[in-house]
């Protein structure tokens, strides 16, 4: 017996988070991809720029209104901040039963919309067919202080690193290799989104400096603790392990991790747990891939769970 499967589009997948969701849902046997949106590769097929892809479909430019009447089971909006808006409106009108998963920041201060960081709220999963996907530093961000947010003393300050793949395809200085190199480039310190979306999903206000560095893909957080009461290095490495028991997708190591080690993973890693004298600074550090557990990965786990397929589907584990 064969299992039908959902069919499922993706809005911008010429970008680099577009290209990792069609290797993921190339992979699925539970999904089935309906079409690939892009103005610049319309009339191309996929497989000339997506070898993992084997199937004969073209990109495909198409309007608002071409998306919704599509009439997908899925689609996965993958567009610079700012262009969902009509197109959700047309996917509202057409199909509302339609899982849309939007991975700007349009929709990450929406209570409509499910906020899917699934380590941290799969718990508040209630059905919802519109799903906002985390932004990339947020996800390390959150991931790294969730397990003591109940103890801290001060706002985390958050020091992240990425790779500028992060800085997405529109050309700009924080893509540019010319001007990377050698280099690195701090930008938006005291007001980047992410600072924003962690301080409203944990609660408790956070402190982030975001630079973008010469590597191409992955993300490393360096995060300050200050712990209401002291602790050791062992507590602390106890309460994440048993905080991430059972998760798949989140590594708790002893070591700081190097983010040359997480290039092209689909986990994050959360380790280092260094304390400063007298137990009540914590230094914790997290790497991931922005475009895999910051991004494409992150979507196909909602995309399942919001399918009702097991979470893990056609996500490689660490
Ligand atoms: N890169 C990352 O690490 C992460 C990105 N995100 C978010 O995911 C989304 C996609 O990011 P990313 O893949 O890096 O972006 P890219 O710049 O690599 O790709 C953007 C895509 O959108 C299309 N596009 C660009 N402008 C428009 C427009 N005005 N109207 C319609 N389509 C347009 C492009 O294709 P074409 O021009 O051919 O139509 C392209 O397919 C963004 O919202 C980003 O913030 C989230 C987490 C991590
Ligand atoms: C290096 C770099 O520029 N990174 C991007 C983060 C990408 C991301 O997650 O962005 P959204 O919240 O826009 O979806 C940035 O700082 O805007």
């Amino acid at each position: 017996m064969t299992t039908a499967k959902n069919t499922i589009g993706i809005v911008g997948a010429r970008g680099h988070t577009g290209a990792e969701l069609i290797r993921l849902v190339a992979a699925h046997p539970r999904l089935e991809l309906a079409f690939v949106s892009s103005r610049e590769l319309a009339g191309q097929p996929v497989r000339d720029h997506v070898a993992e892809y084997d199937g004969a479909l073209r990109y495909e430019n198409l309007s608002h209104e071409d998306v919704a009447a599509k009439g997908a089971d899925a689609v996965v909006l993958a567009l610079p901040n700012g262009k969902s808006a009509e197109l959700v409106a047309a996917i509202d009108a057409a199909k509302p039963a339609t899982v849309v998963v939007d991975l700007s920041a349009d929709h990450r201060f929406d209570e409509r919309w499910y906020y899917g960081l699934p380590e941290l709220t799969r718990g508040a999963y209630a059905g919802q067919r519109r799903i906002s996907n985390p932004g990339c530093y947020a996800t390390a961000m959150q991931l790294s202080i969730a397990p003591l947010v109940d103890e801290l003393a001060a706002p985390p300050a958050c020091f992240g690193v990425s790779g500028y793949s992060g800085a997405g395809t529109t050309p700009s200085d924080k893509n540019d290799p010319a001007k990377l190199r050698d280099n690195l480039m701090p930008y938006a310190l005291a007001d980047h989104v992410h600072e924003r979306e962690v301080t409203r999903r944990l609660g408790v206000p956070v402190e982030f400096m975001p630079h973008v560095a010469p590597h191409f893909r992955g993300i490393t957080m360096t995060v300050n603790l200050w712990l209401m009461h002291p602790s050791t290095r062992d507590a602390v490495r106890a309460r994440y392990a048993s905080f991430y028991d059972g998760e798949p997708l989140v590594r708790v190591v002893d070591e700081a991790p190097w983010v040359s080690a997480i290039a092209g993973r689909h986990h994050a890693e959360v380790g280092a747990f260094t304390l400063a004298p007298g137990g009540k600074r914590v230094v914790v550090v997290a790497t991931l891939d922005n475009l895999l557990k910051g991004a494409a990965t992150q979507a196909l786990q909602n995309l399942n769970l919001a399918l009702g397929f097991d979470e893990w589907t056609a996500i490689p584990r660490p």
